[in-house]
């Protein structure tokens, strides 16, 4: 079995992340993709929502697909989400499954510096997609990840979680940008500084 997973903040989920994880499935024959999402981020500040809100808008967002699943692994183990930790356990549980991590451009990017990386590529490989603002040049990775990242095509969508919680905060629309069901989510627990009541 070939398992893709979408790591990320999702902080909230949006589209990009959706049409990521289903050209990353289209394209090399995933049977299943694992929205997982992490509990502090390595590289960045999470000033968003509870881990358990992030979780819950994943599942909200992937429930009508018959391959996306949710993982809260990183969620429930806590401290900061290496994804080295993460591949360990996982491979531990299921030995049987072949895994492909799934990445936008700016992360490929920044692959180098991730911890344990030169571990971390002989336990899976990584399916890179684009993303406006980040070139994808796979040629001017170190020689250790030659080969290790697939790319997959993907619609391009300029659109960051962070623009979406931007929006909100100064009471724009988020439709479109996330799936109906999040933005449900999302005024039901008013996250985001989203106004109280609005319904648009
Ligand atoms: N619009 C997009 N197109 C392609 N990949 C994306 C897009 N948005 C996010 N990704 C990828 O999804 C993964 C998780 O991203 P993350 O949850 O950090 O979202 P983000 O929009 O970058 O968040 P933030 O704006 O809060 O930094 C990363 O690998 C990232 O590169
Ligand atoms: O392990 C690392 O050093 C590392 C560094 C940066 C990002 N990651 C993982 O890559 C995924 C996307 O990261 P982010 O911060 O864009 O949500 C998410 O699962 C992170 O835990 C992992």
């Amino acid at each position: 079995m070939k398992v893709g997973i979408m790591g990320g903040t999702f902080d909230p989920i949006h589209i990009g992340h959706l049409l990521a994880a289903e050209a990353a499935r289209d394209s090399f024959g995933l049977d299943e993709v694992w929205f997982m999402p992490s509990h502090i981020p390595p590289h960045k500040e999470q000033a968003g929502a509870s881990g358990e809100d992030r979780l819950g808008m994943v599942a909200e967002a992937i429930s009508d697909h018959p391959c996306f699943r949710t993982l809260d692994i990183e969620i429930r183990r806590g401290g900061v989400s290496y994804t080295i930790d993460t591949v360990k356990e996982i491979r531990g549980s299921f030995e049987d499954i072949e895994f492909h991590f799934i990445i936008g451009a700016d992360m490929v990017n920044y692959l180098p510096k991730w911890e344990g990386i030169e571990e971390l590529v002989n336990l899976m490989s990584f399916i890179g997609v684009g993303r406006p603002g980040s070139t994808l040049n796979l040629a001017a990775l170190p020689p250790y990840l030659h080969g290790k990242v697939l790319l997959a095509d993907m619609p391009q969508v300029d659109i960051s979680s962070t623009e979406i919680r931007e929006r909100l905060a100064t009471g724009h629309s988020i439709r479109y940008m996330v799936t109906d069901s999040v933005y449900d989510y999302i005024r039901r627990r008013g996250l985001y500084g989203i106004q109280p009541g609005r319904t648009d």
